[in-house]
């Protein structure tokens, strides 16, 4: 019987952002987003882990080439963020506070149409060792 496997793939890009709501006052940006409101843009190093799940293929054994899984995230993500300033730099951020949660997300749109469609996928960011998000939700 064929069984279900998941198979990830992690990168590293390294980006600087700064945490703000156009909508809201001063002080409350500062109160909500504390020092990572800072209008001097910080950095972090982002560890990606993309997670995709299926069914090995009957002739090769993948699920899907991991070879071709990272040239995926570095077409879609590493050479799109990597060394950027992601408030100003990127469209993707123009008007969408770049928290982890919103990066997870724009990234999950971004490699989505490269996966096929019979394969499910899964994004997990972390921002630092200890602060990371996953999209989407099982
Ligand atoms: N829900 C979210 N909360 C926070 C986000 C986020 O994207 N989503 N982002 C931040 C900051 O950008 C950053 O991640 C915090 O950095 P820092 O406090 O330096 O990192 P640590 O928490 O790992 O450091 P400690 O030593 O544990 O303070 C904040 N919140
Ligand atoms: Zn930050």
């Amino acid at each position: 019987m064929r069984k279900k496997i998941a198979v990830f793939r992690r990168e590293q890009f390294n980006a600087a952002h700064r945490l703000n709501n156009p909508d809201l006052s001063a002080e409350e940006n500062e109160r909500i987003f504390g020092k990572c409101n800072n209008p001097n843009y910080h950095g972090h190093n982002y560890i990606l882990e993309l997670k995709v799940v299926g069914y090995p293929d009957e002739q090769t054994g993948y699920v899907i080439d991991m070879k071709i899984l990272s040239d995926i995230i570095h077409e879609q993500v590493v050479r799109r963020f990597d060394h950027r300033n992601l408030n100003l730099d990127t469209q993707e951020f123009k008007n969408l506070n770049p928290t982890a949660e919103n990066i997870a997300i724009v990234i999950w749109n971004l490699i989505r149409p490269h996966i096929a469609a019979e394969l499910d996928l899964y994004v997990r960011l972390f921002e630092t060792e200890r602060n990371f998000v996953e999209y989407p939700i099982v």
